[in-house]
Protein backbone atom coordinates (compact mmCIF):
# COMPACT_ATOMS: atom_id res chain seq x y z
CA UNK A 1 0.00 0.00 0.00
CA UNK A 2 1.38 3.40 -0.99
CA UNK A 3 2.07 5.93 2.09
CA UNK A 4 1.53 9.30 1.22
CA UNK A 5 5.19 10.95 1.28
CA UNK A 6 6.31 14.74 1.74
CA UNK A 7 9.47 15.49 1.38
CA UNK A 8 10.92 18.52 2.97
CA UNK A 9 14.32 20.48 1.61
CA UNK A 10 15.00 22.86 4.46
CA UNK A 11 16.95 23.61 7.82
CA UNK A 12 17.87 21.57 10.73
CA UNK A 13 16.62 23.97 14.32
CA UNK A 14 18.45 22.74 17.35
CA UNK A 15 15.25 23.51 19.05
CA UNK A 16 13.49 21.32 16.84
CA UNK A 17 10.26 23.58 16.77
CA UNK A 18 10.84 24.78 13.19
CA UNK A 19 12.43 23.44 10.14
CA UNK A 20 12.99 19.68 9.20
CA UNK A 21 12.08 19.02 13.07
CA UNK A 22 8.53 20.46 12.39
CA UNK A 23 8.09 19.22 9.33
CA UNK A 24 8.77 15.39 9.93
CA UNK A 25 6.67 16.30 13.33
CA UNK A 26 3.52 17.66 11.22
CA UNK A 27 3.67 15.01 8.56
CA UNK A 28 3.75 12.21 11.18
CA UNK A 29 1.10 14.06 13.05
CA UNK A 30 -0.93 14.68 9.71
CA UNK A 31 -0.41 10.15 8.70
CA UNK A 32 2.12 11.50 5.99
CA UNK A 33 6.00 9.82 5.45
CA UNK A 34 8.49 12.87 5.64
CA UNK A 35 12.31 12.52 4.15
CA UNK A 36 14.46 15.24 4.60
CA UNK A 37 16.85 17.23 2.70
CA UNK A 38 19.03 19.42 5.01
CA UNK A 39 20.38 22.67 3.60
CA UNK A 40 21.42 24.09 6.36
CA UNK A 41 22.35 23.31 10.36
CA UNK A 42 21.25 26.03 12.38
CA UNK A 43 22.56 26.90 16.17
CA UNK A 44 19.21 27.89 17.83
CA UNK A 45 16.94 27.75 20.98
CA UNK A 46 13.94 29.88 22.70
CA UNK A 47 15.90 33.08 22.75
CA UNK A 48 17.26 33.01 18.96
CA UNK A 49 19.45 31.99 16.23
CA UNK A 50 23.26 31.61 17.75
CA UNK A 51 24.70 30.49 14.27
CA UNK A 52 24.26 28.94 10.59
CA UNK A 53 26.47 26.62 8.81
CA UNK A 54 25.33 25.96 5.18
CA UNK A 55 25.67 22.33 3.97
CA UNK A 56 27.63 21.95 0.76
CA UNK A 57 25.56 22.27 -2.29
CA UNK A 58 27.14 19.05 -3.63
CA UNK A 59 25.67 16.94 -0.28
CA UNK A 60 22.29 18.42 -0.99
CA UNK A 61 22.07 17.29 -4.84
CA UNK A 62 23.55 14.28 -3.75
CA UNK A 63 20.74 14.00 -0.79
CA UNK A 64 17.71 15.08 -3.59
CA UNK A 65 19.21 12.29 -5.67
CA UNK A 66 19.20 9.63 -3.09
CA UNK A 67 15.68 10.24 -1.87
CA UNK A 68 14.10 11.76 -5.07
CA UNK A 69 15.56 8.27 -7.39
CA UNK A 70 13.56 5.82 -5.01
CA UNK A 71 11.09 6.88 -2.71
CA UNK A 72 8.17 8.11 -4.64
CA UNK A 73 7.71 11.23 -3.48
CA UNK A 74 4.47 12.99 -3.40
CA UNK A 75 4.93 16.44 -2.69
CA UNK A 76 7.89 18.64 -1.83
CA UNK A 77 8.07 20.91 0.76
CA UNK A 78 10.38 24.11 1.20
CA UNK A 79 11.93 25.92 3.99
CA UNK A 80 15.37 27.34 4.42
CA UNK A 81 17.39 27.85 0.87
CA UNK A 82 19.69 29.61 1.55
CA UNK A 83 21.85 30.05 -1.59
CA UNK A 84 20.61 30.59 -5.48
CA UNK A 85 22.55 27.16 -5.70
CA UNK A 86 20.93 25.65 -3.60
CA UNK A 87 17.48 27.43 -5.22
CA UNK A 88 19.11 25.73 -9.07
CA UNK A 89 19.80 22.28 -7.79
CA UNK A 90 16.17 22.07 -6.62
CA UNK A 91 14.44 23.34 -9.76
CA UNK A 92 16.70 21.00 -11.73
CA UNK A 93 16.13 17.96 -9.48
CA UNK A 94 12.09 18.56 -9.72
CA UNK A 95 12.83 18.53 -13.42
CA UNK A 96 14.18 15.01 -13.44
CA UNK A 97 12.29 13.66 -10.67
CA UNK A 98 8.68 15.64 -11.33
CA UNK A 99 5.99 15.36 -8.11
CA UNK A 100 2.91 15.97 -7.21
CA UNK A 101 2.86 19.37 -6.11
CA UNK A 102 5.06 21.60 -4.46
CA UNK A 103 4.53 23.64 -1.14
CA UNK A 104 6.76 27.01 -0.57
CA UNK A 105 7.32 29.46 2.48
CA UNK A 106 8.89 31.31 -0.46
CA UNK A 107 11.13 34.28 0.92
CA UNK A 108 12.00 35.28 -2.75
CA UNK A 109 10.78 35.30 -6.13
CA UNK A 110 13.57 32.69 -7.52
CA UNK A 111 12.81 30.27 -9.99
CA UNK A 112 10.98 28.17 -7.73
CA UNK A 113 8.59 30.27 -7.06
CA UNK A 114 7.13 29.58 -10.25
CA UNK A 115 7.49 26.13 -10.23
CA UNK A 116 5.35 26.40 -7.01
CA UNK A 117 1.77 25.10 -6.32
CA UNK A 118 1.39 27.18 -3.33
CA UNK A 119 3.16 29.83 -1.98
CA UNK A 120 2.50 30.75 1.91
CA UNK A 121 3.99 34.13 3.54
CA UNK A 122 3.45 35.97 6.47
CA UNK A 123 2.17 39.67 6.01
CA UNK A 124 5.97 40.54 6.29
CA UNK A 125 7.16 38.04 3.76
CA UNK A 126 4.36 39.34 1.50
CA UNK A 127 5.50 42.75 1.89
CA UNK A 128 9.41 41.66 1.21
CA UNK A 129 8.36 40.01 -1.75
CA UNK A 130 6.42 42.88 -2.69
CA UNK A 131 9.68 45.49 -2.57
CA UNK A 132 8.33 46.95 1.12
CA UNK A 133 4.35 47.60 0.55
CA UNK A 134 2.38 47.79 3.88
CA UNK A 135 -0.07 45.43 4.99
CA UNK A 136 -2.67 46.66 6.86
CA UNK A 137 -6.00 45.19 6.12
CA UNK A 138 -7.32 42.11 4.67
CA UNK A 139 -7.77 44.29 1.23
CA UNK A 140 -4.01 45.08 1.34
CA UNK A 141 -3.78 41.30 1.77
CA UNK A 142 -6.12 40.63 -1.52
CA UNK A 143 -4.14 43.02 -3.14
CA UNK A 144 -0.45 41.27 -2.24
CA UNK A 145 -2.17 37.88 -2.91
CA UNK A 146 -3.09 38.97 -6.26
CA UNK A 147 0.34 40.37 -7.22
CA UNK A 148 2.23 37.23 -6.16
CA UNK A 149 -0.11 35.10 -7.60
CA UNK A 150 1.21 36.86 -10.87
CA UNK A 151 4.98 35.70 -10.43
CA UNK A 152 3.90 32.16 -11.44
CA UNK A 153 2.69 29.75 -8.03
CA UNK A 154 -0.84 28.46 -8.80
CA UNK A 155 -2.44 29.38 -5.55
CA UNK A 156 -0.82 32.43 -2.47
CA UNK A 157 -1.71 31.95 0.73
CA UNK A 158 -1.17 35.44 2.49
CA UNK A 159 -1.24 34.44 6.13
CA UNK A 160 -2.70 37.17 9.06
CA UNK A 161 -1.32 35.21 12.25
CA UNK A 162 1.35 38.70 12.43
CA UNK A 163 -1.61 40.96 11.70
CA UNK A 164 -2.09 43.62 15.23
CA UNK A 165 -5.17 44.49 16.71
CA UNK A 166 -7.47 41.66 16.24
CA UNK A 167 -9.20 38.53 17.85
CA UNK A 168 -8.57 36.56 14.54
CA UNK A 169 -6.34 34.89 12.42
CA UNK A 170 -7.70 35.53 8.96
CA UNK A 171 -5.42 33.92 5.56
CA UNK A 172 -6.54 34.92 2.63
CA UNK A 173 -6.55 32.63 0.29
CA UNK A 174 -6.05 33.40 -3.91
CA UNK A 175 -6.37 30.47 -6.85
CA UNK A 176 -6.39 33.22 -9.59
CA UNK A 177 -10.06 33.92 -9.36
CA UNK A 178 -11.50 33.82 -6.12
CA UNK A 179 -10.18 35.06 -2.72
CA UNK A 180 -11.27 32.69 -0.04
CA UNK A 181 -10.28 33.76 3.84
CA UNK A 182 -9.87 31.27 6.44
CA UNK A 183 -10.82 32.82 9.63
CA UNK A 184 -9.33 30.98 12.98
CA UNK A 185 -9.02 31.96 16.67
CA UNK A 186 -5.64 33.93 17.59
CA UNK A 187 -4.36 31.87 20.28
CA UNK A 188 -2.49 33.72 23.18
CA UNK A 189 0.81 31.99 23.69
CA UNK A 190 4.42 32.49 23.65
CA UNK A 191 4.72 28.94 22.03
CA UNK A 192 4.51 29.79 18.23
CA UNK A 193 7.93 28.82 17.14
CA UNK A 194 7.89 27.15 13.79
CA UNK A 195 4.12 27.54 13.29
CA UNK A 196 4.82 28.95 9.12
CA UNK A 197 7.05 25.53 8.47
CA UNK A 198 4.34 23.64 10.27
CA UNK A 199 1.43 24.98 8.41
CA UNK A 200 3.20 24.64 5.30
CA UNK A 201 4.49 20.81 6.18
CA UNK A 202 0.68 20.42 6.87
CA UNK A 203 -1.16 21.21 3.44
CA UNK A 204 1.83 19.58 1.76
CA UNK A 205 0.48 16.41 4.09
CA UNK A 206 -2.78 16.51 3.31
CA UNK A 207 -2.00 16.74 -0.66
CA UNK A 208 0.27 14.06 -0.49
CA UNK A 209 -3.03 12.19 0.85
CA UNK A 210 -5.11 13.17 -1.84
CA UNK A 211 -6.77 16.63 -0.74
CA UNK A 212 -7.48 19.15 -3.13
CA UNK A 213 -5.58 22.65 -2.29
CA UNK A 214 -8.80 24.38 -0.27
CA UNK A 215 -9.19 21.20 1.79
CA UNK A 216 -5.36 20.95 2.35
CA UNK A 217 -5.17 24.59 3.41
CA UNK A 218 -9.01 24.12 5.95
CA UNK A 219 -7.16 20.85 7.39
CA UNK A 220 -3.54 22.13 7.64
CA UNK A 221 -4.85 25.88 9.39
CA UNK A 222 -7.64 23.90 11.41
CA UNK A 223 -4.26 21.39 12.88
CA UNK A 224 -1.78 24.81 13.64
CA UNK A 225 -5.01 25.99 15.71
CA UNK A 226 -5.52 23.30 17.83
CA UNK A 227 -1.76 22.31 18.01
CA UNK A 228 -1.29 26.29 19.05
CA UNK A 229 -4.31 26.08 21.89
CA UNK A 230 -2.80 22.56 23.39
CA UNK A 231 0.32 23.74 23.50
CA UNK A 232 -0.29 27.09 24.92
CA UNK A 233 0.85 26.60 28.92
CA UNK A 234 3.28 24.66 28.08
CA UNK A 235 7.38 25.38 29.33
CA UNK A 236 10.20 24.75 27.70
CA UNK A 237 13.17 26.93 27.60
CA UNK A 238 13.30 30.43 28.96
CA UNK A 239 13.46 32.39 25.64
CA UNK A 240 10.78 34.52 24.28
CA UNK A 241 9.46 32.15 21.63
CA UNK A 242 9.23 28.34 22.55
CA UNK A 243 7.82 25.32 20.18
CA UNK A 244 4.32 23.37 20.44
CA UNK A 245 3.38 19.96 20.67
CA UNK A 246 2.77 18.89 16.82
CA UNK A 247 1.66 15.24 18.63
CA UNK A 248 -0.76 16.75 20.78
CA UNK A 249 -3.40 14.45 19.53
CA UNK A 250 -1.40 11.62 21.85
CA UNK A 251 -2.25 12.84 24.89
CA UNK A 252 -5.97 13.57 23.62
CA UNK A 253 -8.82 11.00 23.88
CA UNK A 254 -9.37 8.45 21.81
CA UNK A 255 -5.86 8.17 21.94
CA UNK A 256 -5.35 7.66 25.37
CA UNK A 257 -8.17 6.27 26.46
CA UNK A 258 -8.66 3.13 24.16
CA UNK A 259 -11.87 4.72 22.93
CA UNK A 260 -13.50 4.80 18.72
CA UNK A 261 -10.66 5.77 16.72
CA UNK A 262 -11.14 8.07 13.91
CA UNK A 263 -14.65 8.70 12.44
CA UNK A 264 -15.78 6.37 9.52
CA UNK A 265 -18.37 7.88 7.43
CA UNK A 266 -20.21 4.45 6.87
CA UNK A 267 -21.03 4.57 10.60
CA UNK A 268 -23.32 7.07 9.28
CA UNK A 269 -25.54 4.25 7.21
CA UNK A 270 -28.42 3.99 9.83
CA UNK A 271 -28.18 6.52 12.24
CA UNK A 272 -30.36 5.71 15.27
CA UNK A 273 -31.46 9.26 17.37
CA UNK A 274 -33.06 8.80 20.39
CA UNK A 275 -36.22 10.75 21.84
CA UNK A 276 -37.46 10.24 25.58
CA UNK A 277 -41.41 10.99 24.80
CA UNK A 278 -41.37 8.37 22.42
CA UNK A 279 -39.59 6.10 25.03
CA UNK A 280 -41.69 6.77 27.76
CA UNK A 281 -44.94 6.26 25.54
CA UNK A 282 -43.55 2.65 25.03
CA UNK A 283 -42.15 1.91 28.33
CA UNK A 284 -39.09 1.66 27.02
CA UNK A 285 -35.39 3.03 29.00
CA UNK A 286 -32.93 4.71 27.26
CA UNK A 287 -30.73 1.77 27.75
CA UNK A 288 -33.50 -0.60 26.47
CA UNK A 289 -34.29 1.27 23.47
CA UNK A 290 -30.31 1.72 22.61
CA UNK A 291 -29.82 -1.98 23.17
CA UNK A 292 -32.59 -2.82 20.84
CA UNK A 293 -31.79 0.04 18.03
CA UNK A 294 -28.33 -1.52 18.25
CA UNK A 295 -29.10 -5.23 18.29
CA UNK A 296 -31.29 -4.51 14.66
CA UNK A 297 -28.44 -2.60 13.19
CA UNK A 298 -27.96 0.65 13.90
CA UNK A 299 -24.58 1.80 13.28
CA UNK A 300 -24.53 5.15 15.06
CA UNK A 301 -26.59 5.97 17.66
CA UNK A 302 -27.01 9.74 19.34
CA UNK A 303 -29.21 10.45 22.75
CA UNK A 304 -31.53 13.41 21.62
CA UNK A 305 -33.35 13.46 25.22
CA UNK A 306 -34.65 17.12 25.44
CA UNK A 307 -37.20 16.49 28.13
CA UNK A 308 -34.68 15.02 30.68
CA UNK A 309 -32.79 16.58 34.18
CA UNK A 310 -28.99 16.54 33.93
CA UNK A 311 -28.08 14.45 35.93
CA UNK A 312 -30.39 11.18 34.76
CA UNK A 313 -29.36 11.63 31.81
CA UNK A 314 -25.95 11.60 32.63
CA UNK A 315 -26.44 8.37 33.85
CA UNK A 316 -28.33 7.31 31.00
CA UNK A 317 -26.00 8.39 28.86
CA UNK A 318 -23.23 6.90 30.68
CA UNK A 319 -25.05 2.82 30.88
CA UNK A 320 -25.42 4.01 26.69
CA UNK A 321 -21.93 4.21 26.37
CA UNK A 322 -21.23 0.84 27.95
CA UNK A 323 -23.77 -0.44 25.60
CA UNK A 324 -22.13 1.24 22.31
CA UNK A 325 -18.66 0.44 23.01
CA UNK A 326 -19.00 -3.36 23.59
CA UNK A 327 -20.77 -3.28 20.60
CA UNK A 328 -18.26 -0.69 18.41
CA UNK A 329 -21.26 1.50 17.17
CA UNK A 330 -20.24 5.46 18.24
CA UNK A 331 -22.49 7.39 20.75
CA UNK A 332 -23.35 11.27 19.93
CA UNK A 333 -25.01 13.38 22.42
CA UNK A 334 -27.20 15.80 20.72
CA UNK A 335 -26.72 19.61 22.05
CA UNK A 336 -24.90 18.90 25.52
CA UNK A 337 -21.42 18.98 25.38
CA UNK A 338 -21.00 18.78 28.85
CA UNK A 339 -22.86 15.37 28.88
CA UNK A 340 -20.54 14.36 25.98
CA UNK A 341 -17.65 15.18 27.74
CA UNK A 342 -18.90 14.01 31.28
CA UNK A 343 -19.79 10.43 30.04
CA UNK A 344 -16.71 9.99 27.35
CA UNK A 345 -19.04 10.05 24.13
CA UNK A 346 -17.83 10.05 20.80
CA UNK A 347 -18.95 13.05 20.09
CA UNK A 348 -21.95 15.35 19.81
CA UNK A 349 -24.52 16.94 17.35
CA UNK A 350 -25.35 20.56 17.21
CA UNK A 351 -27.39 22.36 14.85
CA UNK A 352 -27.56 25.88 13.95
CA UNK A 353 -29.11 27.98 17.17
CA UNK A 354 -26.73 25.93 19.21
CA UNK A 355 -23.21 26.47 20.07
CA UNK A 356 -21.06 26.36 17.50
CA UNK A 357 -18.86 23.50 16.11
CA UNK A 358 -15.68 25.66 15.88
CA UNK A 359 -16.45 25.75 19.92
CA UNK A 360 -17.38 22.33 20.58
CA UNK A 361 -14.09 21.18 18.52
CA UNK A 362 -12.20 23.48 21.22
CA UNK A 363 -14.00 21.41 23.82
CA UNK A 364 -13.55 18.16 23.05
CA UNK A 365 -10.44 18.02 21.03
CA UNK A 366 -9.45 16.61 17.88
CA UNK A 367 -10.61 12.82 18.09
CA UNK A 368 -13.80 13.20 18.90
CA UNK A 369 -16.93 13.39 15.86
CA UNK A 370 -19.13 16.86 15.44
CA UNK A 371 -21.84 16.22 13.80
CA UNK A 372 -23.75 19.98 12.35
CA UNK A 373 -27.30 20.42 11.31
CA UNK A 374 -27.52 22.12 7.88
CA UNK A 375 -30.13 22.99 5.71
CA UNK A 376 -28.19 25.37 3.02
CA UNK A 377 -25.29 25.06 1.26
CA UNK A 378 -23.91 28.17 2.64
CA UNK A 379 -24.02 26.43 6.10
CA UNK A 380 -22.79 23.34 5.36
CA UNK A 381 -19.49 25.33 4.07
CA UNK A 382 -19.53 27.12 7.35
CA UNK A 383 -19.89 23.23 9.10
CA UNK A 384 -16.41 22.11 7.26
CA UNK A 385 -15.02 25.23 8.39
CA UNK A 386 -15.45 25.08 11.50
CA UNK A 387 -13.79 21.32 11.86
CA UNK A 388 -16.82 19.63 11.87
CA UNK A 389 -17.34 15.86 11.05
CA UNK A 390 -20.21 14.91 8.91
CA UNK A 391 -23.47 17.15 8.24
CA UNK A 392 -27.25 16.20 9.35
CA UNK A 393 -29.40 17.59 6.32
CA UNK A 394 -33.27 17.88 6.67
CA UNK A 395 -36.38 17.63 7.59
CA UNK A 396 -36.16 15.96 3.77
CA UNK A 397 -39.73 14.96 4.39
CA UNK A 398 -42.12 16.55 6.80
CA UNK A 399 -41.70 15.70 10.55
CA UNK A 400 -43.87 16.13 13.98
CA UNK A 401 -40.82 15.40 15.75
CA UNK A 402 -38.86 18.62 15.82
CA UNK A 403 -41.05 21.95 15.74
CA UNK A 404 -41.34 24.25 13.42
CA UNK A 405 -38.80 22.23 11.12
CA UNK A 406 -38.98 23.44 7.24
CA UNK A 407 -39.29 20.73 4.73
CA UNK A 408 -36.28 20.42 2.20
CA UNK A 409 -37.56 17.93 0.19
CA UNK A 410 -34.90 16.05 -1.99
CA UNK A 411 -33.84 19.07 -3.83
CA UNK A 412 -32.49 20.81 -0.56
CA UNK A 413 -30.95 17.92 -0.04
CA UNK A 414 -29.03 17.64 -3.35
CA UNK A 415 -28.34 21.05 -2.69
CA UNK A 416 -26.40 20.81 0.55
CA UNK A 417 -25.02 17.33 -0.72
CA UNK A 418 -23.25 19.13 -3.80
CA UNK A 419 -21.80 22.08 -1.98
CA UNK A 420 -20.44 19.71 1.35
CA UNK A 421 -17.12 18.61 1.12
CA UNK A 422 -18.13 16.42 4.20
CA UNK A 423 -20.39 13.46 4.26
CA UNK A 424 -23.79 13.80 4.71
CA UNK A 425 -26.66 12.19 6.90
CA UNK A 426 -30.60 12.60 5.38
CA UNK A 427 -32.86 13.29 8.53
CA UNK A 428 -36.73 14.05 8.70
CA UNK A 429 -39.74 11.83 8.25
CA UNK A 430 -37.78 9.12 7.18
CA UNK A 431 -39.36 5.33 7.01
CA UNK A 432 -39.44 1.58 5.99
CA UNK A 433 -41.95 3.20 3.33
CA UNK A 434 -39.61 5.93 1.40
CA UNK A 435 -35.97 5.06 3.16
CA UNK A 436 -35.09 3.03 -0.08
CA UNK A 437 -35.87 6.21 -2.45
CA UNK A 438 -33.37 8.54 -0.43
CA UNK A 439 -30.84 6.25 -0.86
CA UNK A 440 -31.65 5.82 -4.24
CA UNK A 441 -30.61 9.30 -4.78
CA UNK A 442 -27.35 8.18 -5.02
CA UNK A 443 -25.01 11.43 -3.80
CA UNK A 444 -21.85 10.24 -3.49
CA UNK A 445 -21.66 11.68 0.27
CA UNK A 446 -24.93 11.15 1.30
CA UNK A 447 -23.99 8.01 3.37
CA UNK A 448 -27.90 7.17 5.06
CA UNK A 449 -30.36 8.29 6.90
CA UNK A 450 -30.93 9.37 10.76
CA UNK A 451 -34.21 8.43 12.08
CA UNK A 452 -36.45 8.70 15.11
CA UNK A 453 -40.15 8.15 15.20
CA UNK A 454 -39.84 5.16 12.73
CA UNK A 455 -37.31 3.32 14.70
CA UNK A 456 -38.66 4.81 18.44
CA UNK A 457 -42.01 5.27 17.95
CA UNK A 458 -42.94 1.69 17.83
CA UNK A 459 -43.32 -0.97 20.18
CA UNK A 460 -40.63 -3.32 18.92
CA UNK A 461 -37.83 -1.42 18.09
CA UNK A 462 -35.39 -3.74 16.85
CA UNK A 463 -37.41 -5.59 14.82
CA UNK A 464 -38.22 -1.92 13.07
CA UNK A 465 -34.35 -0.87 12.85
CA UNK A 466 -33.48 -4.34 11.37
CA UNK A 467 -36.52 -3.91 8.78
CA UNK A 468 -34.88 -0.38 7.88
CA UNK A 469 -31.34 -1.82 7.74
CA UNK A 470 -32.50 -4.02 5.50
CA UNK A 471 -34.56 -1.89 3.56
CA UNK A 472 -31.11 0.30 2.54
CA UNK A 473 -29.26 -2.72 1.95
CA UNK A 474 -31.20 -3.50 -0.83
CA UNK A 475 -30.40 -0.01 -2.14
CA UNK A 476 -26.82 0.15 -0.80
CA UNK A 477 -24.12 -2.15 0.07
CA UNK A 478 -22.57 -0.97 3.53
CA UNK A 479 -18.59 -1.64 2.63
C1 LIG B 1 -28.22 13.64 12.50
C2 LIG B 1 -28.97 14.81 12.96
N1 LIG B 1 -29.27 15.77 12.07
C3 LIG B 1 -29.95 16.85 12.48
C4 LIG B 1 -30.34 17.00 13.79
C5 LIG B 1 -31.05 18.24 14.27
O1 LIG B 1 -30.22 18.99 15.17
P1 LIG B 1 -30.70 20.46 15.65
O2 LIG B 1 -30.92 21.24 14.41
O3 LIG B 1 -29.75 20.96 16.63
O4 LIG B 1 -32.08 20.17 16.32
P2 LIG B 1 -32.31 19.33 17.64
O5 LIG B 1 -32.11 17.88 17.33
O6 LIG B 1 -31.35 19.78 18.70
O7 LIG B 1 -33.72 19.61 17.99
C6 LIG B 1 -30.02 15.97 14.68
N2 LIG B 1 -30.38 16.03 15.97
N3 LIG B 1 -29.33 14.89 14.25
C1 LIG C 1 -34.10 16.17 14.81
C2 LIG C 1 -34.54 16.53 13.45
N1 LIG C 1 -33.86 17.42 12.72
C3 LIG C 1 -34.37 17.63 11.51
S1 LIG C 1 -35.77 16.70 11.30
C4 LIG C 1 -35.62 16.02 12.83
C5 LIG C 1 -36.58 15.02 13.38
C6 LIG C 1 -36.50 13.70 12.73
O1 LIG C 1 -37.39 12.84 13.35
P1 LIG C 1 -38.24 11.78 12.57
O2 LIG C 1 -37.29 10.74 12.07
O3 LIG C 1 -39.19 11.21 13.60
O4 LIG C 1 -38.97 12.50 11.48
MG1 LIG D 1 -29.66 21.04 18.63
Amino acid sequence: MPWPHVLTVAGSDSSAGAGIQADVKACAALGAYCSSVITAVTAQNTAGVQGVHLVPEELIREQLQSVLSDMSVDVVKTGMLPSAGIIKILCESLQKFPVKATVTIALSRDGLFAMADIVTPNVKEASKLLGGVSLHTIADMRDAAESIYKFGPRYVLVKGGDMPDSSEAIDVFYDGKEFVEFRGHRIKTRNTHGTGCTLASSIAAELAKGSSMLNAVQVAKNFVESALHHSKDLVIGNGPQGPFDHLFRLKCPPYNIGSQQRFNPDSLFLYAVTDSRMNKRWGHSIEDAVKAAIEGGATIVQLREKDIESRPFLEAAKACMEICRSSGVPLLINDRVDIALACNADGVHVGQSDISAREVRELLGPGKIIGVSCKTPAQAEQAWRDGADYLGCGGVFPTTTKANNPTLGFEGLKAVCLASKLPVVAIGGINATNAGSVMELDFPNLKGVAVVSALFDRECVSSETRNLRSILASVRCLA
